[in-house]
């Protein structure tokens, strides 16, 4: 677990408002190849600003004053993220990095259908692909995220709210990225289906070996799927060590704090041990 996917060294951002708030500070973080890394923290803290910061999606007045980002590929060659071009960028992200939004299920365009939505990636992503081949990626997708290749055909309203988030992470899978950045993918969803979901993502990065960075406020969920999970506040990462270690050993008050503030979890988990 030590082969470096992504480094973040002294990373920063700041929204250059009228009154500037520097969202994220200082941040250096590893990314593991194969690994579930969380991040967790209270809302606003910076989660977001982060993950979309390192692949330069923020816009103005979002500022990066300050850090590096290097992509170390599979391919052995390193990238830094920070001095790519826009369209360079453009393709990085789909093909390296794929982002499941947050609220992104109800970022389906509701008058097409999924698969069409499925085919538009590899349209502009793989133009020489042809349309028999595309088809046939897109019933693979739609059967790998468990939604079924029958529902190629079926708009956004006709599935669930699972079935759709289903269909984001088909979306993000698509070009078998190395890494996949998941900002609070289950929170819309009720807490069984969140479960399978959870279920699923873990399976399909142990199937195909990409990294997941998580985000959450939820720490207790971070437990149960993270291999190492980050904790922030303010824009700064406090802690970030093993779920393990952050679970029977946090060393930073504040991850103590956010973990006493979930004490269902904590009293049943007591009574486990
Ligand atoms: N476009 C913007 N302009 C000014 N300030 C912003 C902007 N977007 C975010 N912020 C501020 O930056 C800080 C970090 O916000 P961010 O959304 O990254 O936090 P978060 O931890 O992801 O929260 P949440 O879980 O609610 O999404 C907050 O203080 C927020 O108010």
């Amino acid at each position: 677990m030590s082969d470096p996917l992504l480094s973040v060294r002294d990373f920063s951002v700041r929204y250059e408002t009228a009154a500037p708030v520097d969202a994220v500070r200082d941040v250096s973080l590893t990314v593991h190849r194969g690994e579930v890394l969380g991040l967790a923290g209270e809302s606003g803290c910076g989660k977001t600003t982060l993950a979309y910061g390192v692949q330069r999606l923020l816009k103005p007045p979002a500022v990066i004053p300050g850090g590096s980002v290097t992509w170390h590929d599979a391919d052995g060659t390193d990238t830094d993220l920070l001095a790519l071009g826009t369209d360079a960028m453009m393709a990085f992200r789909w093909d390296k990095i794929s982002m499941v939004f947050q609220g992104a299920m109800s970022a389906l365009n509701p008058v097409a259908t999924v698969g069409a939505q499925l085919a538009d990636v590899f349209e502009v992503h793989r133009p020489a692909m042809s349309r028999r081949a595309r088809t046939a990626a897109v019933v693979e997708l739609l059967e790998i995220v468990k939604v079924g290749g029958a529902r190629i055909k079926s708009y956004p309203h006709e599935l669930s709210g699972g079935m759709r988030q289903r269909i984001m992470i088909a979306m993000a899978l698509a070009l078998r990225p190395q890494l996949v950045v998941m900002d609070e993918p289950t929170t819309a969803l009720d807490v069984l289906v969140q479960r399978e979901i959870l279920r699923e993502i873990t399976s399909l990065r142990e199937a195909f070996g990409f990294s997941v960075v998580f985000i959450t406020h939820d720490l207790p969920l971070l437990l149960e799927i993270s291999d190492r999970i980050a904790v922030m506040r303010a824009g700064q990462i406090v802690e970030i060590d093993t779920a393990e270690q952050i679970w029977f050993r946090p060393q930073h008050e504040y991850t103590r704090t956010l973990l006493s503030s979930f004490p269902r979890l904590t009293a049943e988990r007591k009574v486990a041990r």
